[in-house]
């Protein structure tokens, strides 16, 4: 059985008065009735101050993306070593705008996931396809080539893994793709995983993301191959968050 996850995104939003304000507003509005776990991916500057206002039995912290490399002379660049030190549980790895605008590509991000799961630090791994890829019917060979990218690098830990699949053109657009076209999706990519390992594949966390709210998040949440969402804006509002993780 997969234990529900619900993993915030951030993104390049935040102070550290932000930070704070909408940690504390999560952990006050949480109860017992929620049973997933929880994750908060914010940007590096705030991780120490958002590991020390939470309790990580309620709320873990992640970062955004890591280096490949190891720690050494990369300016500018955060290792993974680095994000277990901080006390990281997550990083996202190869959410569509680092694929887009940082022109990160599969090679580099399979790298980045080996990085990760050389230190305690689990890697979320992204995919989705473009607009342009969805309208054209391409949707399944995207998403089997940048899964396919991870699976076939066999240093890659499937039980250290967390997948996310985000339709690029459903994110921040209120479009999101709807609850069955979704799960073919997420049902696909544990067929894929299934090939190499079937005893992974059922235990992997496959996370929907792309404009889940509250009143979108059931029945997403319901379908059979999607465990959970990662959540971009609605992670920023609390009372929204909490309200998407008590349908998880
Ligand atoms: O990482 C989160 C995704 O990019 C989804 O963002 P969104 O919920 O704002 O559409």
């Amino acid at each position: 059985m997969r234990r529900s996850l619900v993993i915030g995104n951030w993104k390049m939003n935040g102070s550290l008065d932000s930070t704070s304000e909408i940690l504390r507003a999560i952990e006050t509005t949480i109860d017992d009735k929620i049973t997933c776990d929880i994750g908060v991916c914010v940007p590096f500057v705030y991780i120490t101050a958002a590991q020390e206002i939470t309790k990580p039995t309620v709320i873990t912290i992640g970062a955004q993306t890591v280096s490949e490399y190891q720690p050494g002379a990369y300016t500018g660049e955060v290792s993974a070593h680095m994000l277990e030190d901080v006390g990281c549980s997550w990083v996202l790895i190869g959410h569509s705008e680092r694929r887009t605008l940082f022109n990160e590509a599969n090679a580099q991000l399979v790298k980045k996931v080996l990085a990760a799961q050389m230190t305690g630090v689990t890697p979320v791994y992204c995919v989705g396809e473009t607009q342009e890829e969805y309208k054209s019917g391409a949707t399944f060979d995207v998403i089997k080539d940048q899964v396919e990218a991870l699976l076939n690098n066999s240093a890659v830990d499937l039980t250290q893994l967390v997948l996310a699949y985000e339709p690029v053109w459903a994110i921040g657009t209120g479009l999101t793709a709807s609850p069955e076209e979704a799960q073919k999706v997420h049902a696909f990519i544990r067929a894929l995983v299934s090939e190499r390992d079937i005893n992974a594949a059922n235990m992997l966390r496959i996370l929907y993301g792309g404009s889940v709210k509250p009143d979108n998040a059931l029945s997403l949440f319901g379908q059979k191959d999607i465990d959970g969402g990662l959540i971009g804006g609605a992670s920023l509002d609390a009372k929204a968050f909490v309200s998407i993780c008590q349908k998880a």
